[in-house]
């Protein structure tokens, strides 16, 4: 479990989070959704300690991260797996090294073991026969599961994906929100997801918390915030005429 206790962060003279408290359970999908610019990044960054908390405590299971010192976050960094952004695979390795790296650089695996656990990770995702090629050579879906073999090739306690859906086409989108699902289901992960997409919000949001303003403006599941009043939710879930029309009809029903 990840528990985030009144944080504020503040950039210069701008405050850009407000008191935030949120609990992030494990063996769910808790989602952070908004609006572009209402910091969802910056809530994710102070979770991870890529930012410096000004207010508030931010723990992983009982131990106060926010309060540890470099090297005790080394450690709960390493139960850590991020699929990040546009997956970060990097270019100049193959699919097999990309998943096998963070082994190496926090484990004492020799290369056999390594290779064996990259390779259980990559068929977990349903890369197979891929091992040699460069990311390159693969298409965006495939990278997104290939960043996701990697994020989990250390066993993590905690994952983190931003936005896994960009880029995708809406069906290659559901294979991935749903592979991150099952895998947090299956490992009983604490999985925090950042992301914009709708289909996302409906497919997997077990636990949702709408950022607004810097403030954790709704908290809910998937089932409630198709129904919820909250005016910023609606303005955001139900942006386009298309998906107002299908809220009026399914508050009248
Ligand atoms: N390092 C920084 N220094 C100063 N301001 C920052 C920094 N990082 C983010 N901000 C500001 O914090 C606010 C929230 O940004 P954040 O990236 O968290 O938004 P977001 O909700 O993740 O948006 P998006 O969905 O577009 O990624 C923005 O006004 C942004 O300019």
């Amino acid at each position: 479990m990840i528990e985030v206790k009144h944080i504020s962060k503040s950039f210069g003279d701008t405050q850009i989070l407000f008191d935030i408290s949120a609990q992030f359970n494990p063996g769910q999908v808790n989602l952070i959704i908004g609006a572009s610019g209402q910091g969802k990044s910056v809530l994710t960054k102070c979770i991870v300690g890529l930012h410096e908390v000004d207010e508030g405590k931010v723990i992983y299971d009982d131990r106060v991260f926010s309060e540890m010192g470099r090297n005790d976050r080394k450690l709960i960094r390493q139960e850590i797996g991020m699929l990040f952004q546009g997956s970060a695979l990097f270019d100049s390795l193959t699919v097999l090294e990309n998943v096998m790296f963070p082994l190496k650089m926090f484990t004492k695996m020799s290369k056999q073991e390594r290779k064996e656990r990259a390779q259980f990770c990559l068929e977990r995702v349903g890369i197979v026969g891929k091992d040699d090629l460069l990311p390159a050579e693969t298409s965006g879906g495939m990278q997104k599961r290939i960043g996701i073999a990697r994020a989990i090739s250390m066993n993590p306690k905690y994952l983190f994906c931003d936005e896994p859906n960009s880029g995708l086409d809406p069906k290659t989108s559901i294979l991935i929100d749903n592979l991150i699902k099952e895998i947090t289901y299956e490992y009983n992960m604490t999985t925090i997801v950042i992301t914009h997409d709708m289909n996302s919000v409906m497919e997997i949001g077990d636990h949702i918390i709408f950022i607004n303003q810097g403030r954790k403006w709704w908290e809910g599941n998937n089932k409630e915030i198709i129904r919820t009043d909250n005016k910023e939710v609606v303005d955001f879930v139900y942006a386009s005429t298309f998906m107002k029309n299908l809220r009026s009809k399914l508050v009248n029903n």
